[in-house]
């Protein structure tokens, strides 16, 4: 946690000097902040990052389709095996009805005779054969379709990681990791399916349609009239009632996502619930929410009720109405009981797949919206462009010579507001320096620039003289490391955690780094030592242990500039000690120490001061710096002092 120390702020007086206040709070500016606001507030009530809404307008729902099913491209060959394969099974189930009629007319007529002069043993044999090869085709059909839609998803989870990994911070300012998490994992299978399983069924029930009708006609065009006037308005029924139910459940499934996306927030932040004892008002508002998803689920049981029992119902009748109608005609001679027979499956064939049509073009329009919300991530090129061709900077030959050259910066969630207006620092190689200003005013931000996580909106920042963004970004973050406020530490061990860094070091290096970072004394008592498992994001170590296996995993990357934002600020004033004078003896290594504490100032060579109109107001030695009394640093701390003497 941040040291709260520099609460006080800073005002410039009419005589041009500085004098601290005791007011609390941020003095950013107000007009600026409230516009921000908005900007803020309609992003989080839509709950989309505005840029993606933009796009997704602009592209039309058609040239979804197609680059939807562009996709499925590198699995053409399995796909098309699966067409082969499905065609074969589809001849075969379409000629069932066709072979059950003529089995009835053979057993239940003295006339009956058996095509092609077989025995009715060679019939029923060949049938066999027949419907085994049916089997077989279908089999090898779902096996393709599923082998292809797996290897489609996992390429595309592959393909979205890598970029999603690769996005500048204004883009995680704006989107949420369970929503990005969800793409990863629900819309690459839903985009998949969509043109894998579905389009295998949507070709499956096409081919039955066409193919269920036209056998109907042959056998008996006068019952398939018959039929037409049955079997559509029934289906159509199915359908409609179908999508209501569909609509229900869809519904459903939101509330529910709402539901565990809350509900995670919620344990995993569950200190701050019990803190504040709040678990009964979280209880109850989860409560809320159960009883809401209740409610939409009862719903969805009513209706399905009713639409299953309708459907059972309107499909008796409609069998009721056939073999009336067709018994008659049987009766009257005008066709034969095999040919009702074949009709009647047929009917029922050419049902289900007028249904199954219906739920293909909705899955495929799932399929179109899913992969909207991919191709947004798969076409966004990063804002801070990486700059693969760009100069090479390495470990052995950079100086770590830092120039902020007229820097001026706005966050992109909050274009409003300028944190830097003609920032200009010159930090020499090798040097320490130290960067202070009241809470609030970018001093991570200068971090965050210097590791290019943002790109500056005005003048630049030289690293050895190159333009950080003519730089190869990797290799200029291989020469930096940052220790952030609160460092977060991966689940696993110690170990895995220092390793991160550096996944070359030795042992021996490690335990270096740790003893530099004053944390080996106290990982050499755990009784896994290095082992330790730290727990989710590090919560089984304490702050200031968290702190100092964060030095030493920043250590072990060997860099040539490190940046320490509050670092140290969990450590006692001995121990910070210890830690800083092991930072002091790096040779070679550039260090920008953030502080708020005067015990860590005092030690860099030059401090920059961050003013409220968010350029350098001053720098100097802190004894310079202190000795100027009118000046805004001798303000910061004497309010810092006065603050720690109340
Ligand atoms: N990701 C972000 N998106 C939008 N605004 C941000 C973001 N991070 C910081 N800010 C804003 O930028 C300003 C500077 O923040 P920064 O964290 O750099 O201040 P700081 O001087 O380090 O403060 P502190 O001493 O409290 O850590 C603040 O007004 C803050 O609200």
């Amino acid at each position: 946690m941040r040291t709260p120390l520099l609460t006080s702020t800073v005002a410039r007086g009419s005589d041009g000097r500085y004098y601290s206040t005791s007011r609390p709070g941020s003095s950013q500016s107000t007009s600026s902040s409230t516009s921000t606001a908005s900007t803020e507030k309609e992003n989080v009530r839509h709950g989309v990052d505005p840029e993606e809404a933009k796009q997704a307008k602009k592209t039309a729902t058609g040239q979804a389709w197609l680059r939807l099913f562009r996709l499925a491209r590198p699995e053409y060959r399995l796909l098309g095996g699966a067409v082969g394969l499905l065609l074969v099974s589809s001849s075969v189930t379409m000629v069932v009805p066709f072979s059950m009629g003529k089995i009835v007319d053979i057993v239940t007529s003295a006339q009956g005779t058996i095509p092609f002069g077989l025995t009715p043993g060679q019939m029923f044999a060949g049938l066999g054969a027949m419907f085994v090869a049916g089997a077989v085709a279908n089999a090898g059909r779902v096996m393709l379709i599923r082998t292809a839609g797996q290897r489609m998803i996992a390429r595309l989870r592959r393909q979205i990681f890598g970029r999603i990994m690769s996005q500048d911070q204004g883009f995680f300012d704006r989107n949420r990791t369970g929503d990005l998490v969800s793409r990863l994992s629900t819309d690459t299978m839903v985009v998949s399916k969509s043109i894998t399983n579905n389009v295998s069924d949507g070709l499956r029930a096409s081919i039955s349609a066409a193919a269920g009708l036209g056998m109907m006609i042959y056998v008996s065009p006068k019952l398939t009239g018959i039929m037409l006037g049955i079997v559509p308005p029934i289906a159509l029924w199915a359908v409609f009632y179908g999508r209501y139910i569909k609509r229900l459940s869809r519904r459903t499934q939101e509330a529910v996502g709402e539901l565990t996306k809350v509900s995670e927030e919620r344990i995993s932040n569950v200190r701050t619930v019990q803190a504040f004892s709040r678990e009964a008002h979280e209880e109850a508002r989860f409560d809320v929410e159960a009883q809401r998803i209740f409610g939409l689920a009862k719903r969805e049981a009513l209706a399905s009720g009713l639409f299953f029992g309708g459907n059972g119902l309107a499909g008796n009748l409609a069998l009721l109405a056939f073999l009336g109608l067709g018994g008659r005609m049987v009766m009257r001679g005008e066709i034969s009981l095999g040919d009702m027979t074949s009709v009647m499956m047929y009917s029922a064939y050419v049902g289900s797949a007028l249904s199954g049509l219906t739920s293909f073009f909705s899955e495929v329009m799932k399929g179109v919206g899913a992969g909207s919300r991919l191709f947004y991530l798969l076409d966004r090129a990063p804002e801070v462009d990486r700059n693969e061709d760009g100069i090479v900077l390495s470990r052995s030959q950079l100086q770590g010579a830092i120039r902020f050259d007229g820097v001026g910066f706005r966050y992109p969630t909050r274009p409003d507001v300028a944190v830097f207006q003609g920032l200009t620092m010159e930090i020499a190689p090798g040097s320490r320096v130290a960067i202070a200003g009241p809470s609030g005013k970018g001093k991570s931000t200068v971090a965050a620039l210097l590791l290019r996580f943002y790109d500056v909106h005005e003048g630049r920042i030289l690293v050895d003289g190159h333009d950080l963004r003519a730089v190869n970004l990797a290799s200029w973050r291989s020469c930096v490391a940052m220790v952030p406020q609160d460092p977060i530490l991966f689940a696993g061990t110690i170990r895995e955690n220092l390793l991160y860094g550096n996944p070359q070091a030795t042992e021996a290096e490690i335990i270096a780094a740790l003893q530099r970072a004053d944390a080996w004394h106290f990982v050499e008592r755990f009784p896994a030592q290095m082992d330790t498992y730290v727990g989710e994001r590090g919560v089984s170590l304490s702050g200031g242990q968290r702190q100092r296996i964060a030095i030493a995993r920043a250590l072990l990357a060997r860099p040539r500039v490190l940046i320490l934002d509050e670092a140290t600020s969990a450590l006692d004033g001995t121990r910070e000690r210890r830690v800083l004078d092991a930072l002091d003896a790096l040779e070679d290594v550039t260090v920008i120490t953030i502080a708020h504490r005067a015990s860590t100032l005092r030690r860099s060579e030059r401090i920059f001061v961050i003013g409220d109109d968010g350029s350098v107001v001053e720098d100097g030695s802190y004894a310079q710096l202190l000795a100027n009394e009118d000046g805004y640093f001798h303000h910061l701390m004497a309010a810092q002092a006065a603050e720690h003497r109340e």
